[in-house]
């Protein structure tokens, strides 16, 4: 239900001018490529090199320049446990600056319908699982990525007080860990599923007997293909309106331990797994609840063995032009 907004779900006008911010992100690029074949015909995205959303006068002149009437707030700084846990300052105040910019430029020209993005770490470590939207700010967050979901915390309520003062029907989601073509395959700096994939890879093509990945392998996770992410964002823009954060993830997770297994059996890897338990295990578990994202009508439909098959095929094909 809209608080006030009149948000009318619908169709968007395929022929508005939308930016999507972050477009040559995992996520951007997939949200590019879903609108373009919805049929979006003035789509519009910078680099970072050529806009950087933390110049906040630069952002604003490109509001003026472009007047987007729909945005997706795609570009974050962003990484695995690693590089949240070894760049907190970083991770708060760049994803701060972005969205803070963004989005003030967002509400001075009226942007009709906007996402913003959060992660499913915003919520308590020991949140009761599968966690609900109700959790957030329940409990301590998650040590090694909590500067991160300050900010992803602070962007929710930039959202629900831009609804409250302003009327505009804006909307957040907070999406799982998610995976796919374009990730960040780099060794220190990625996430798990990329990470495993450059690995067992690399090892297979070497003849290496033995790989080595971090923590214990117990804690659980959830994965969502960054073209089902895609998907689902366009469904919220056009059907959801309300101030509280929509959860956007599969409903099933597994050990790090079984990921590594089905990643070693998708790349044609044999040899022995190791796990270096000086590095961070984060979260036990995190299995988001969708039950909101299904009431508005839309479920995941790439199953994880699938995905990790396409996400190995684009690894191998891109590796020249990778990051990191
Ligand atoms: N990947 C995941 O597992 C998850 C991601 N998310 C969220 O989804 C969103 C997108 O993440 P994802 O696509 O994975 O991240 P990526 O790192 O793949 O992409 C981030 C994008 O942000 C842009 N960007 C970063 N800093 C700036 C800046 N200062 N100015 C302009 N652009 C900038 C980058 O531009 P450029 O490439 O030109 O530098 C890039 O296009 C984020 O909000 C993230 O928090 C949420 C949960 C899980
Ligand atoms: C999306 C999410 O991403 C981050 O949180 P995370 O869920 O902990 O993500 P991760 O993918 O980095 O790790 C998942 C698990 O996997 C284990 N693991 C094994 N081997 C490797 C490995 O080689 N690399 C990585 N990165 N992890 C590994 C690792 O030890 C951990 O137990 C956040 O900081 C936060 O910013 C956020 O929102």
């Amino acid at each position: 239900m809209a608080d006030g907004t009149g948000f009318q779900p619908g169709i968007l006008d395929r022929a508005a001018p939308f930016y999507v911010a972050g477009h040559r992100g995992l996520v951007g690029s997939a949200i590019w490529r879903r609108l373009e074949s919805a049929g979006f015909t003035d789509l519009s995205g910078r680099t970072s090199s050529e806009l950087d959303l933390k110049d906040r006068a630069a952002v604003f002149d490109y509001f003026a320049e472009t007047t987007p009437r729909y945005v997706v707030l795609a570009a974050a700084k962003v990484g695995g446990i690693l590089a949240n846990d070894t760049y907190p300052v970083d991770f708060l105040t760049e994803n701060l600056q972005i969205q803070i910019n963004v989005l003030d430029a967002a509400r001075e020209h009226g942007v009709e319908r906007l996402l913003f993005l959060g992660s499913s770490c915003i919520y308590p470590k020991f949140a009761e699982q599968p966690i609900s939207e109700d959790a957030l700010l329940t409990g301590h967050l998650e040590p090694t990525n909590d500067a991160y979901a300050i900010a992803k915390i602070a962007g929710i309520m930039h959202i629900q007080a831009v609804r409250r003062q302003y009327g505009l029907p804006w909307i957040s989601a907070m999406p799982t860990n998610l995976y796919g073509p374009g990730d960040n395959f780099s060794a220190e700096g990625s996430h798990v599923l990329p990470a495993l994939i450059r690995r067992y890879d690399d090892a297979a093509r070497q003849g290496l007997d033995t790989v080595t990945n971090w923590g214990t392998g117990s804690p659980r996770r959830e994965f969502l293909h960054v073209d089902d992410m895609a998907a689902a964002c366009l469904h919220l823009l056009e059907h959801y309106d309300g101030p509280q954060q929509v959860n956007v993830g599969t409903g099933s997770d597994l050990t790090i331990r079984e990921l590594a297994g089905l990643v070693a059996e998708a790349v044609g890897y044999t040899g022995a797994i190791e796990w270096d338990t000086s590095k961070p295990d984060g979260t036990p578990q995190k299995l988001l609840d969708v039950s909101k994202l299904t009431a508005a009508g839309w479920t995941a439909q790439i199953s994880l063995a699938d995905g990790i098959r396409d996400t190995v095929s684009w690894y191998r094909g891109n590796q020249a032009a990778l990051r990191g």
